[in-house]
């Protein structure tokens, strides 16, 4: 088997078509949403869920059934109707450079969409590749447990802290320690973690 390789893409202007409105569409467009890329929804009906978005001018739904020239200018493909031949043909008509998906073809897929945690800055995606999308939504809600609301603040600190010690520690060894440190469980579980870090840097320096 090939390997996959996993990355995180900025969607920002990009067109993406979605061919076919059924439940596997709402959920790969409500995971698209936030993107801030052109959604463009191919079928001939729609869920409730994805019609609202239309109505809301969140996607852009062309009522039709699904032709080659829907699929210009796109730069990821989604075939999501419940019709395999008809999956296969969207996935047969994408150019070489367009990253296309088959809902029900894993292995005839150019990529496949993980499950994905979210806590503020800190992304964690899980992939079976296509062995249990089931296992993966497990192992996502484990995890959730684990990196609980907590680390979205703490992301943000550590952005923050990381900028401010690349910019004005000097001293080489000062600052990997400095980095180190600010990984540790005392200052995910801080409740002033800028008055710690200031009496941390005030010992090190
Ligand atoms: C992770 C997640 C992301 C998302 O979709 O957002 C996702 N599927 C999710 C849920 C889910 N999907 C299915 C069930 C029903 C139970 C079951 O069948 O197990 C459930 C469970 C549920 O609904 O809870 C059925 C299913 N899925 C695929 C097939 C086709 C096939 O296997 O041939 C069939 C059979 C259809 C049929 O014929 O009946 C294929 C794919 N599904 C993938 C992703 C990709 C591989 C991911 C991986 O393994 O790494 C891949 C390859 C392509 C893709 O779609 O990108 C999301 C969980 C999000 C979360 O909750 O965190
Ligand atoms: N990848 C996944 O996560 C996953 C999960 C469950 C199921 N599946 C598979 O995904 C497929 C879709 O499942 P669903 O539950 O969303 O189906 P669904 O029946 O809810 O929806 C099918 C959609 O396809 C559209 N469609 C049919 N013919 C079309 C055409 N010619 N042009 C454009 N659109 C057309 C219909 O209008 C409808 O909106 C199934 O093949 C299923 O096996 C995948």
């Amino acid at each position: 088997m090939m390997e996959i390789y996993p990355i995180m893409l900025r969607l920002k202007g990009k067109r993406i078509v979605v061919v076919g409105g059924g439940k596997v569409a709402e959920r790969k467009v409500a995971g698209l949403l936030g993107t801030g890329a052109r959604i463009i929804l191919i079928c001939p009906e729609a869920s409730d869920g994805l019609k609202q978005l239309a109505l809301d001018g969140k996607i852009d739904w062309r009522q039709k059934s699904f032709s080659e020239s829907d699929l210009q200018d796109a730069f990821m493909i989604f075939a999501a109707t419940n019709d395999t031949e008809l999956n296969r043909l969207v996935k047969n008509s994408a150019a070489d450079h367009q990253l296309a998906t088959i809902a029900d073809d894993p292995n005839g897929s150019d990529f496949h969409v993980p499950s994905h945690l979210k806590r503020g800055r800190l992304s964690i995606a899980v992939s079976t590749g296509g062995a249990s999308p089931t296992l993966a939504r497990k192992i996502r809600q484990q995890l959730e447990l684990q990196f609980d609301d907590s680390y979205e603040s703490y992301l943000e600190f550590l952005f923050e802290t990381r900028k401010w010690i690349l910019n004005e520690v000097e001293d080489a060894a000062i600052k990997r320690n400095l980095l180190k440190a600010i990984v540790s469980p005392e200052f995910l579980n801080s409740k002033n973690r800028d008055e710690d870090f200031q009496r941390l840097y005030e010992e090190l320096k």
